[in-house]
């Protein structure tokens, strides 16, 4: 007898696979599916289909539950086993919760009933194409957003680099809430990252918000969601970000910045593990980790009133505490070339240097930076951390077209440095208040010219940073 052999129609749209052993089925599907715009290869039997999957992907398989051999589901499970982003929906003559069930236990989208109107495949397949739609949209936006976060590794072999990564793998399986402490830019958010990708959370989403970024107002809905006219201008329900954080992580960055009012539901939520959205009092169980970051001193706040105790109690459960990059210069040079290689394009490096890295970063190598700006880098005392530093890699290689990265290609600060440098070798070359200046304009020049910013990097007040300019303007003036 001669082997079943499948007939494939086409069109456009899905690739479909059909298949089931009854004859008239499959001469309307091989003649009404390409109608609607799709592809398909139908099939007499289970056998058969398996064959063809074998030796094809599809986009989504239409199988008879009741076929003889192998039957809807065995053809599923060996679908799923090669193609798991196949779609898969069942065709069934009994309408059993029992059937559904197990198709749906086996990875079916969907399940139709038999006699099943064109209509109704026709609304369940633009269903399909909608998901594998979103599907591929969802995969290209988590590679463009790996693209811009570059690798999640915590780059460093300095002795607190390593301090860091040993509590990391100690906490990240634990339910532990954790807290990130250090200056800006010293990598907190890296860490949090890192804890959810180490923890069995890892699957799941990870969800950053800045507690210091979002108006009082807007805070509470965006992280706990709000009834449709819970306020003005609430048009739409809208779920919180602890919602969407649902099986994962959620990393609440700046928490030193959370108004007082937050400070209250944000410890009612981490102690009942419930979420109300705004003008709803039905409260939602949530299953999310907190990692809070802050590069204030929580204690200090606590002292003045403007943060609570029994929440910094609540979130400092395990504490890790990122070095400033002054305190670790050892880690300047790694991380300088690790940097390096989320802007460098292919084209960039010498050939036979380079090879494609994580998120489509290419490594770079030894001579991509030349020693000369190495000591420049090494020299500096990196008040904005590594965000700082990654900010000089780019800088650096928009103005380098191809070769290493030398101390001319870095921002003109760096010239003043090896001014400050020469100035220490022959005292008096430069005063007290020239290097003063030189400190507030490269502040100023990190912080896209930010006052507030620039003084509470230098560690000053906005008062003092603005006496500081005028006696300077005055000065110029007077000269
Ligand atoms: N150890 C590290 N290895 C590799 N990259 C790092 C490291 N630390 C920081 N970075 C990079 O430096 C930049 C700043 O890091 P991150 O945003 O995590 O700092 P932060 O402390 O959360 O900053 P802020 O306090 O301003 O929120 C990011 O681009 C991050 O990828």
């Amino acid at each position: 007898m001669a082997a079943k052999q499948p007939s494939e129609k086409t069109g456009q749209g899905l690739k479909l696979l059909f298949a089931d052993d009854e004859q008239s089925l499959q001469e309307l599907m091989s003649l009404e599916l390409p109608r609607l715009g799709h592809t398909v290869t139908v099939c007499p039997d289970g056998a058969t289909a398996v064959a063809a999957l074998e030796k094809n992907t599809y986009d989504c398989i239409i199988v008879d539950l009741d076929m003889p051999g192998l039957d809807g589901i065995g053809v599923i499970a060996k679908c799923k086993e090669n193609s798991p982003e196949t779609e898969a929906v069942i065709l069934t003559g009994k309408s059993t919760l029992e059937s559904a069930i197990a198709a749906l236990r086996h990875g079916a989208f969907d399940y139709l009933t038999k006699p099943c109107r064109l209509v109704e495949i026709k609304a369940l397949l633009d269903r399909v194409s909608d998901k594998l739609r979103l599907d591929k949209k969802c995969r290209a936006l988590q590679h463009e957003v790996k693209r811009l976060e570059g690798s999640p590794e915590l780059i460093g072999k300095s002795l607190a680099m390593q301090k860091v990564q040993i509590l990391i793998e100690k906490v990240a399986p634990s339910e532990a809430t954790v807290l990130v402490l250090g200056e800006t830019g010293t990598g907190k958010e890296l860490v949090a990252r890192a804890i959810h990708n180490q923890s069995n959370r890892a699957d799941a989403p990870f969800v950053a918000i800045n507690c210091g970024a979002l108006p009082e107002t807007l805070i509470e809905s965006e992280l706990f969601g709000h009834r449709k006219g819970a306020f003005t201008g609430a048009d739409d329900h809208r779920t919180g970000l602890f919602e969407v954080a649902a099986g994962g992580t959620i990393f609440l960055d700046e928490i030193g910045e959370l108004p007082k009012s937050m400070q209250a539901k944000l410890l009612r939520v981490l102690e009942s593990k419930e979420i109300r959205r705004v003008g709803e009092n039905k409260p939602i169980t949530i299953d999310v980790r907190v990692v809070c970051a802050t590069h204030r001193n929580l204690p200090e706040m606590v002292v003045e009133g403007e943060f609570r105790e029994d929440l910094m109690y609540r979130i400092n459960s395990f504490e890790i505490k990122l070095a400033p990059l002054r305190e670790r210069m050892e880690d300047v040079r790694s991380l300088a070339k690790h940097l390096l290689s989320r802007h460098r394009r292919p084209t960039q490096s010498k050939p036979g240097q380079s090879g494609a890295g994580q998120g489509g970063a290419v490594q770079s190598s030894e001579e991509d930076i030349a020693e000369d700006a190495l000591q420049s880098l090494m020299g500096h005392v990196w008040p904005g951390n590594v965000r700082e530093l990654a900010n000089v890699i780019e800088h650096a290689t928009i103005l380098c077209d191809s070769g290493p990265i030398r101390a001319e290609h870095l921002p003109q600060r760096f010239d003043s440095r090896q001014l400050i440098g020469a100035a220490r070798n022959s005292p008096g070359a430069i005063s007290l208040r020239e290097l003063e200046m030189q400190a507030i304009h490269e502040a100023l020049e990190r912080n896209d010219g930010s006052k507030p910013k620039a003084a509470e990097q230098l560690g000053v007040s906005l008062k003092t940073l603005y006496n500081k300019l005028n006696q300077a303007n005055n000065l110029e003036k007077s000269a």
